[in-house]
């Protein structure tokens, strides 16, 4: 039987630890294989010693594991289960056999534009999905994508993800270029900084800038990123085609409630070029003789 039909409780012994495939801020990655079935996954080992109890990381991690065994779409990355031993906790995940969606635009500098319609069209299928489950992503960025073997896109790290409407208390760290106005705006300074899903709406706009651009919109000093941020200041170079460009501004907006919404960013003219594969496909197909 695959793996998700198997009996819930794991432990180390049950698989064979192969290469590592990366390490973060608070976890190994190795790929693995369950030694019954063959199946290979990626397992994420955490150590008890660096989740300090009762911190914000332990928690987060407990809301990460919930919020991620429950989800089954196919732009975000399987958690299939966890176990822990006296020292360390292990994830068991879906292994996405091409890696960090980060490096692949690194190395690419920018994606052409059908290449990077296809991306965003399966990130909003991921976040459609994400928000009629109420659950908001808020850290949507290269770094938390990775790319399966047949090259499509699934979100892996659900460090920030809550249930909407959310009322943040963690002090946010690490990169602000993905943040949204209603994320960034000081406590009290005029709003009650809660928020909704619509804050993944701006982070898809952000996306989209760097996968046809390669760096963000906002990428500055940290002082000068807030300011941009809050005032939705960016400019979009003008080797950007125009559909593009329309679609990115229609994200990229400061009131949340103005925000193009997922089900018409999927029907963007910009994406439906790129994307209806279907008939035109076929239709090329025909052109050539359908070989
Ligand atoms: C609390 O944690 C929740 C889950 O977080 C992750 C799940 C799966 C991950 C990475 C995750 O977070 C980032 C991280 O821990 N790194 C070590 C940095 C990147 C390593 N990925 C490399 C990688 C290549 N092929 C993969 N197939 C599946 N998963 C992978 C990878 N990584």
């Amino acid at each position: 039987a695959p793996m998700y039909n198997q009996p819930r409780q794991f432990h180390l012994g049950m698989f064979e630890i192969g290469r590592p495939l990366g390490k973060g801020k608070f976890g190994r990655v190795y790929l693995a294989r369950e030694r019954s079935s063959g199946f290979i996954c990626a397992l994420k080992v955490l150590y008890k010693s660096e989740l300090q109890h009762g911190s914000g990381v332990e928690k987060q991690v407990r809301r990460e594991v919930e919020i991620q065994s429950n989800l089954r779409h196919p732009n975000i990355l399987k958690m299939y289960g966890h176990f822990h031993d006296s020292k360390r906790v292990f994830l068991i995940l879906e292994f996405a056999g091409r890696g960090e969606l980060y490096k692949h635009l690194r190395k690419e500098s920018r994606f052409p534009e059908w290449k990077a319609a296809q991306y965003v069209a399966q990130m909003a299928s991921a976040l459609r999905y994400l928000h009629r489950k109420h659950v908001i992503h808020r850290d949507i960025k290269p770094e938390n994508i990775l790319v399966g073997i047949h090259g499509e896109l699934k979100i892996s790290d659900f460090g920030w993800s809550v249930h909407a409407p959310n009322h943040r208390r963690t002090t946010l760290c690490g990169t602000l270029d993905y943040l949204p106005p209603e994320m960034v705006r000081p406590h009290g300074s005029g709003n009650d900084n809660s928020y909704d899903e619509k804050v993944d709406l701006w982070s898809l706009g952000v996306l989209t800038y760097e996968f046809l651009v390669g760096e963000a919109p906002f990428e500055d000093t940290m002082v000068m990123t807030h300011r941009r941020i809050a005032r939705a200041d960016m400019t979009i170079p003008s080797f950007v085609s125009p559909e593009a460009r329309d679609l990115i501004k229609k994200l990229l907006v400061l009131d949340p409630t103005k925000r193009l919404p997922l089900d018409a960013v999927q029907q963007h003219p910009w994406i439906i070029k790129h994307c209806v594969k279907g008939e035109r496909a076929t239709n090329r197909d025909k052109a050539k003789g359908g070989e």
